[in-house]
């Protein structure tokens, strides 16, 4: 056979031209099939079979395909592959195209184009985490952002000049971004860097022209004025969002909210950097476990935890909304019965938003229509609850928005059985009693399977074969059905002449009769008439729901308002947090403050108990205001400047913070950076990239800003990285005057207090017992007078000998830099390495020569010019030395 002379392979083809960058999935019968390129792609992503299916221009067609039934597995895997796919579905039933010719080929279409800023499927989606599709528009040189998440139909936009765009994706985090194609190339970093998939559109899609007029179709609105004023480029990144659903969706739109203008500086500006170092939403590590969002997310909804997460990356600057949403969660932190019932309520409210998305996609079931029962219903309950009482105004507003959906819930509550199964196809989610003629064609259907069991009753008995069933399957339809003992018996006269022969298997013989094939006619029409009645029902009750879409999304909202006030009461409540005092100023004070995640891990272990530390970072006037902290390894430096960046984060998301009282002045950015010398396995491209890092701190901080700045310049020679974090100390006192945090082992550093008035010393305490260093996790004022780092490597295990040698290195070094010696003759001064090993001295020649190697590698080592951490590899590369040297 030729395939490629086949009507189907040329209708495969065809089909295939219009989506070159996506697999296509073909529909054929019960699979999806792949051909060509895609289907080798697919084998290998899959690691399912590649198969042959006839020849193309000589060539064997490679193939391959998933059942229908296990599709959506698949194609999640293929989406976070990086793959788009192409949904080609049968459009006719195969009867239908025989109809026009033996060779017509049934009507096929693409009915989606999935994409990883398209999905709805909850099988496809994470519950927890929004799902954004974003567009960037560029209009002479005002760029502009738009995101939606079509699986809750959420939109928005906001101006976004072309440098800040990095920094707005580390914020949403969305799957895949839309750039016209003459900016791709040249951006594609920033959003692969945002872990984004990019996909280029032709410049027309971003016209803003076209893309006004897409807009009022979409919204089936006169003008646009209607949802506020919107910039050309706004305009042009909205369209293109419009255009790219019409292409995926294939023209079925889905239900999108009014887009929600952002003002250009209503939210904290965080960058990428800061918000991986912070582990903000994710680890270090990767995944979701050790960051702030794991240790504060007590939400009970999959929308509740979306809209934590949202308030988390975009800590606000507007005091009423800060001030509304603690009121919120201090009332219900003070009301903690009500709490607890609304927690009980909420943790069976389903996820209304994705349900009524789906539901106008058209590809929503009978259990998305239960799941807007559910939660209106719950919505309805959650209300009384605050009866008699005067809950404050965020928490009065998503009341008024949880009622008036009795008369949708009543309906639903009527038509729905409890559990209706989730495809419609599945059928039985009608409730009995709802609908008459729905009822009528049961009543026959199941009146007629017992007619059928009657029949098979009578048969058994006039034939004498007790064994003898009646049976269906798809070929046959109902059929009478004995064992192959009884065959003769069946097919001599007189059974013979009532039972027609249709089927001979190995173990049975088949028949039917003239009465069972009327019976059957009779039953599939009462059946298909009961699914026709079904559907019709569900089509009208979705109508019902899409009709309320707005109102029923805006309950769905303040539920999950209502979810994230009580779960921030309940951790408030738990775990004694306060109320911070966000005020307009520059003030930062903090009383007893913790870091929450590593407070959660000691707890967890059990041993230790977290130490609490004040900060005091408030700025007077126009000054800046800078704390030095000094310290030991492992004291807790790291902890204290991070437990503060987030104490103002969890302030302005409107949350209470770990302490025990705080006043925040709106921190309008927040940096931080953590010195190159902490990720060692990049080498050193790892400094470049830090002092990249705190170039856009230095070029971009103003009188708002926080910055955290921890071991900054560790990663080059000592000398340079001194200079270093000296000059930028000064320049954030100088030029920036704001408020930081600065973590150091350059003790020379704690001088400049002295010299700048904004710079105060911290250290963290230790004490020394019995030459142990035990830390004490206490931040106190003053500058520490050593840096304890051979002790700390000593904790960690380092060999005694080493030990001991990198204490006397240490203090001829510092002997040298008091006497302002050269530090390279030092070398010469020092006691060679074996003369401080504790080792028994090995015999007189070899350690001759063990000296003499010795020798020769310290001449050629400059400490000028080593890092900390290479110091200490050649420190062991020294030891090894002379540990080989005996047995040479
Ligand atoms: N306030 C605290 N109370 C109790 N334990 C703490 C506290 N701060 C830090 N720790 C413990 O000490 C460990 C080290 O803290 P951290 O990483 O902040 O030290 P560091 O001074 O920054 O060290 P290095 O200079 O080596 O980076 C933490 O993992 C934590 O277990």
């Amino acid at each position: 056979m030729t395939a490629a002379a086949t009507p189907m392979m040329a209708q495969y083809l065809e089909i295939k031209a219009q989506y070159p960058d996506a697999l296509l999935f073909y529909r054929m019968g019960d699979f999806y099939e792949m051909f060509f390129d895609d289907a080798v792609a697919a084998a290998e992503a899959l690691d399912i079979a590649l198969t042959k299916r006839g020849k193309h221009l000589g060539q064997d067609i490679p193939m391959c395909g998933v059942p229908v039934h296990s599709a959506e597995n698949y194609l999640l895997t293929l989406i976070r592959k990086g793959f788009r796919v192409a949904v080609c579905e049968q459009m006719e039933d195969p009867a239908e195209a025989k109809k026009r010719g033996s060779k017509a080929v049934v009507r096929r279409e693409v009915v989606r184009l999935v994409t990883p800023g398209t999905l709805t499927e909850d099988s496809l989606l994470e519950a927890r985490r929004h799902n954004y599709l974003a567009a960037f528009a560029l209009v002479r040189d005002e760029g502009a952002l738009a995101w939606a998440d079509i699986s809750t139909g959420a939109v928005h936009v906001a101006p976004c000049p072309r440098l800040k765009l990095g920094p707005e994706l580390a914020r949403l985090s969305p799957s895949e971004v839309l750039l016209p194609e003459t900016l791709a190339e040249e951006m594609a970093d920033v959003i692969t860097d945002a872990g984004a998939a990019l996909t280029p559109l032709p410049r027309a899609s971003f016209d803003s022209i076209a893309a006004e007029r897409r807009l009022r179709e979409l919204y089936r609105v006169q003008s646009l004025d209607a949802f506020g004023s919107f910039s050309r480029a706004e305009v042009a990144a909205l369209g293109a969002l419009a255009d790219y659903l019409d292409l995926t969706q294939r023209g079925r739109m889905p239900r999108l909210a009014s887009p929600a203008r952002e003002a250009a500086g209503g939210v904290m500006q965080i960058d990428a950097a800061t918000r991986r170092n912070l582990e903000l939403t994710r680890a270090l590590s990767g995944g979701r476990a050790g960051t702030l969002i794991a240790t504060i997310d007590r939400t009970v909804t999959a929308p509740g935890a979306r809209l934590l997460e949202s308030r988390l990356a975009s800590p606000s600057l507007d005091l009423r909304v800060i001030r509304e949403r603690q009121d919120s969660v201090q009332f219900l932190l003070e009301q903690s019965r009500i709490r607890d019932d609304l927690r009980t309520a909420l943790r069976r409210v389903p996820d209304m938003d994705r349900a009524l998305s789906r539901l106008a996609l058209d590809r929503g079931g009978p259990r998305d229509l239960a799941a807007i029962r559910d939660g209106i219903a719950q919505a309805a309950t959650i209300a009384q609850f605050f009866a008699g009482l005067e809950p404050p105004e965020e928490i009065a507003r998503a009341l008024d928005d949880l009622e008036g959906h009795d008369t949708l819930a009543a309906l639903l509550t009527r038509a729905l059985v409890e559990e209706p199964p989730l495809r419609l196809s599945d059928g039985g989610f009608i409730a009995p009693g709802f609908d008459a003629d729905l009822d009528a064609a049961r009543a026959l259907r199941d009146e007629t399977r017992s007619v059928i069991a009657a029949m098979q009753a009578e048969l058994a008995e006039e034939t004498g074969i007790a064994s003898l069933k009646i049976r269906h399957n798809n070929v046959l339809g109902y059929f009478v059905e004995t064992t192959t003992t009884h065959a003769e018996k069946m097919l001599s006269p007189p059974l013979s002449e009532r039972f027609i022969h249709r089927q001979t298997t190995a173990n049975a013989v088949r028949f039917t009769t003239a009465e069972l094939s009327a019976l059957e006619t009779r039953i599939l029409n009462a059946a298909a008439e009961a699914e026709a009645a079904e559907k019709r029902l569900y089509e009208s009750l979705k109508a019902e729901i899409l009709d309320r879409a707005a109102p029923l999304s805006q309950a769905a909202r303040a539920l999950a308002v209502l979810d994230v006030s009580a779960a921030l009461a309940d951790l408030a409540a738990e775990r004694n947090w306060c109320r911070p005092q966000v005020e307009a100023s520059r003030a930062f004070h903090v009383e007893a403050g913790r870091h929450p995640v590593v407070e959660e891990a000691l707890r967890r272990e059990g041993n230790t108990p977290f130490i609490a530390n004040d900060a005091d970072l408030t700025a007077e006037g126009e000054a800046a205001a800078i704390r030095l902290l000094t310290g030991p390894n492992m004291a807790g430096k790291s902890t204290y400047l991070r437990q503060n960046a987030l104490i103002a984060i969890l302030a302005q998301m409107g949350a209470f913070v770990p302490a025990d009282a705080a006043r925040i002045g709106l921190v309008t950015q927040l940096f931080s950076r953590v010195g190159a010398a902490d990720d060692l396995a990049r080498g050193r491209s790892t400094f470049m990239v830090e002092m990249v890092e705190t170039a856009a701190i230095l070029n971009q901080a103003g009188p708002g800003a926080l910055v955290i700045l921890d071991e900054i310049g560790r990663g080059t020679s000592t000398w340079d990285g001194l200079s270093i974090a000296w000059a930028v100390l000064e320049h954030l006192h100088d030029v920036n005057r704001c408020r930081a945090l600065f973590a150091t082992h350059y003790h020379e550093l704690t001088h400049l207090a002295e010299k700048l008035d904004g710079v105060e010393n911290l250290t963290v305490a230790v004490r020394e017992w019995e030459g142990e260093v035990i830390f004490l996790h206490e931040v106190l004022p003053g500058a520490a007078d050593r840096s304890y780092g051979v002790h700390v490597a000593r904790l960690a295990g380092l060999p005694e000998a080493a030990v001991a040698r990198a204490r006397v290195i240490l203090d001829a070094l510092e002997r040298g830099g008091r006497e302002g010696g050269d530090k390279a003759a030092l070398i010469d001064d020092l006691p060679l390495f074996s003369a401080a090993a504790a080792a028994p001295p090995p015999p007189p020649p070899a350690q001759e020569k063990s000296r003499s190697a010795l020798a020769e590698r310290l001449s050629q080592i400059f400490p000028d010019d080593l890092t900390p951490r290479e110091a200490l590899a050649i420190l062991y590369e020294l030891k090894a030395l002379a540990d080989d040297q005996p047995s040479d």
